[in-house]
């Protein structure tokens, strides 16, 4: 069944992006629906950073249009895309927590943007927020670990507390930059559950880059391939196989080309 046209909460129309010369970006276009979880594949340079950048107003777009839960990103006065922001999580690569923080207090942090003063030590947070902390890191198994320095944990977990984190956010959209780059595939792989399981249970919509085509066939719902900019590749996960993917990988000429691009779900 079509999904409604009310059900796109990210919107990219004739997207280009470019860094003086160079092209990141070429007229993209992408409609992402609530509770999707899209993985953006492609080379490195492939232009998969600049578009999560672009969808949440960190890079200024070159021409186009950018709209994410009704407010265009592109041309909106600085103040309602500070709102925005606040509906929308980033996970990095590399986690970004503050390691000399305990876990509980890396993900306080995620709630700052609900208080009007900044907060410094745990106990400083209204009760009601520290309790939700806890729970944001119970949902992602690491409740025990709430008191511990964030250096003292695993890459694996230090991502887990990251996604609490954005969890305590209450965001609507959470993109994620190679969430899973720094980690073992066992790791990866329960990132990958938790990012899915918040897509499906939390009704978050989830957009993410990743460099292994095996993970995004396993956890994402749908599949969109960038190459040199432009999008090759727009296809459902489902029944998806790695074959029909691995051609964006390569420069071929475009009478050779074997990818047509397909529309979305
Ligand atoms: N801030 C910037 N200044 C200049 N050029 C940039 C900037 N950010 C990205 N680029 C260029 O834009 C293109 C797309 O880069 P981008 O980081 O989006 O690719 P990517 O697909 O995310 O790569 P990777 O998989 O290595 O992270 C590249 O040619 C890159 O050099």
């Amino acid at each position: 069944m079509p999904t409604p046209p009310n059900d796109i909460v990210i919107s990219a129309r004739d997207v280009t992006k470019t860094f003086g010369s160079t092209t990141a970006l070429q007229n993209v276009n992408l409609d992402v629906h609530r509770s999707e979880m899209l993985v953006l594949l492609g080379l490195s340079g492939s232009g998969k950073s600049t578009l999560l950048r672009c969808i949440n107003g960190l890079h200024p777009i070159t021409s186009g249009s950018v709209t994410a839960l009704g407010t265009r990103i592109d041309s909106a006065p600085a103040r309602d895309v500070r709102e925005l922001r606040k509906n929308i999580g980033f996970i990095f690569q590399h986690f970004n927590l503050v390691g000399r923080l305990s876990c509980l207090e890396n993900v306080l942090v995620g709630g700052l943007g609900r208080l009007r003063i900044p907060r410094y030590g745990t106990l400083t947070y209204p009760k009601s927020m520290r309790i939700e902390a806890l729970n944001c890191l119970d949902r992602v198994g690491l409740a025990d670990l709430a008191e511990r320095r964030a250096d003292t944990l695993s890459g694996g977990q230090q991502q887990r507390v990251a996604i609490a984190r954005t969890l305590m956010q209450r965001p609507s959209i959470v993109l994620a930059d190679e969430p899973v780059a720094s980690l073992d595939p066992e790791n990866a792989g329960v990132v990958m559950d938790l990012l899915q399981r918040v897509c499906t249970e939390e009704q978050l919509t989830v957009v993410c880059t990743l460099h292994q085509v095996d993970l995004a066939l396993g956890w994402a719902h749908r599949l969109v391939g960038l190459r040199d900019g432009e999008v090759v590749l727009d296809r459902p996960a489902s029944g998806l196989l790695r074959e029909d993917v691995m051609p964006i990988y390569q420069r071929l000429a475009p009478e050779r080309d074997a990818l047509s691009v397909v529309g979305s779900t």
